[in-house]
């Protein structure tokens, strides 16, 4: 059993075995709103590292999606050559992020209809890393979603993320946005297997709910993953914040990759700061509003060691908590 005092040490072998058969057995009857990846029978779990080394891309977007898709692919290349084995892109990398854009750029998946993806796919497999590849509007069965994917060394597409809380949002005279004016939201929370960790994504304004980033570190991901796009409004203030906050809450890493900042005047202006925080809510990287790419150094046993010091998953007092749905309805 894993033990009381280190209830997340994931990255001991004991733990690691344990996990995976418990994860495992969970595949049998796997709750309906949790997509869990490369777990079938005959694609074995690929072995969680003790460290990896990730790339945040932090890109600037245009109206051409020829151009951003080229940007993408320049991007994943210079990472990979400079060792990241994880390479993340930015909410909407393929399109400016606005409402009248969503349904012009969006792409069929299951139709094959998607060049920005079949770029992605291939330029995982050319540079050989996992590839959390931002989102894109997807249109799927007359709906249309903010889509992340996630592909394997080889190039294999192992999940798709539908973000999951829509930006619906009104602070008068600074920023009104309403997603779901043209978007719909995705029904299930992600955990990927990959050669780079155990990875739970989310999109943006996902971060904003703690007990979303909860459930993925209770499945034992090691890294919570962010596409994003804040603003000139909320960047400033919640954007780090929040990123300590979901890493402190679950002693887990964290990571968040925005575009980066468009002129004045453009439709929309990215916050940029791609920023990799670890478990103890230390930054580990980070980066101001231009385009670059940002790296970090993740040693997922810090984790276990965090977890062990200050062992507040096992002090929890669910027992009291009960009300919590309730009372935010
Ligand atoms: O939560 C925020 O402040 C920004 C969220 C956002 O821009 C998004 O979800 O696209």
């Amino acid at each position: 059993m894993l033990s009381r005092l280190n209830p997340y040490n994931v990255a001991s072998p004991v733990a690691k075995t344990l996990l995976r058969q418990s994860l495992q057995s969970r595949l049998c009857c796997p709750h309906p709103s949790l997509t869990t990846r490369s777990m079938s029978k005959d694609a074995p779990l690929p072995t969680a590292p003790e460290r990896v080394k990730i790339a945040l891309c932090q890109l600037l977007t245009t109206a051409d999606k020829e151009k951003n898709i080229q940007t993408a692919r320049e991007a994943i290349k210079t990472a990979a050559s400079n060792g990241a084995k994880l390479v993340v892109l930015p909410e909407m990398f393929n399109c400016p992020y606005a409402n009248e854009s969503f349904p012009v750029y969006a792409e069929d998946i299951d139709g094959g209809n998607c060049p920005s993806v079949d770029a992605l796919a291939q330029a995982a497999q050319q540079s050989s890393v996992t590839l959390v590849g931002g989102s894109l509007p997807e249109r799927s069965q007359g709906k249309l979603y903010n889509t992340c994917c996630v592909f394997d060394t080889k190039g294999k597409m192992l999940a798709r993320h539908r973000k999951t809380h829509l930006f619906d949002i009104d602070i008068p005279g600074k920023i009104t946005f309403k997603e779901s004016t043209n978007l719909s939201p995705g029904d299930s929370l992600t955990v990927v297997d990959t050669e780079a960790g155990r990875l739970g994504i989310g999109i943006c304004y996902d971060l904003r709910f703690p007990e979303f980033s909860m459930v993925y570190a209770q499945q034992g991901c090691q890294l919570l993953l962010f596409p994003a796009a804040f603003n000139m409004t909320t960047g400033p203030v919640h954007w780090e914040l929040l990123a300590k906050a979901r890493a402190i809450d679950n002693q887990i890493f964290v990571a968040l990759c925005s575009p980066a900042r468009n002129p004045p005047g453009a439709g929309y202006q990215a916050w940029g700061h791609s920023t990799a925080v670890g478990p103890f809510a230390e930054v580990l990287a980070t980066c101001d509003e231009q385009p670059t790419i940002v790296y970090a150094d993740l040693d997922f046993t810090q984790m276990g060691e965090r977890r062990r010091n200050m062992p507040i998953r096992a002090q929890k007092r669910f027992d009291l908590y009960s009300q919590v749905e309730a009372l935010g309805r």
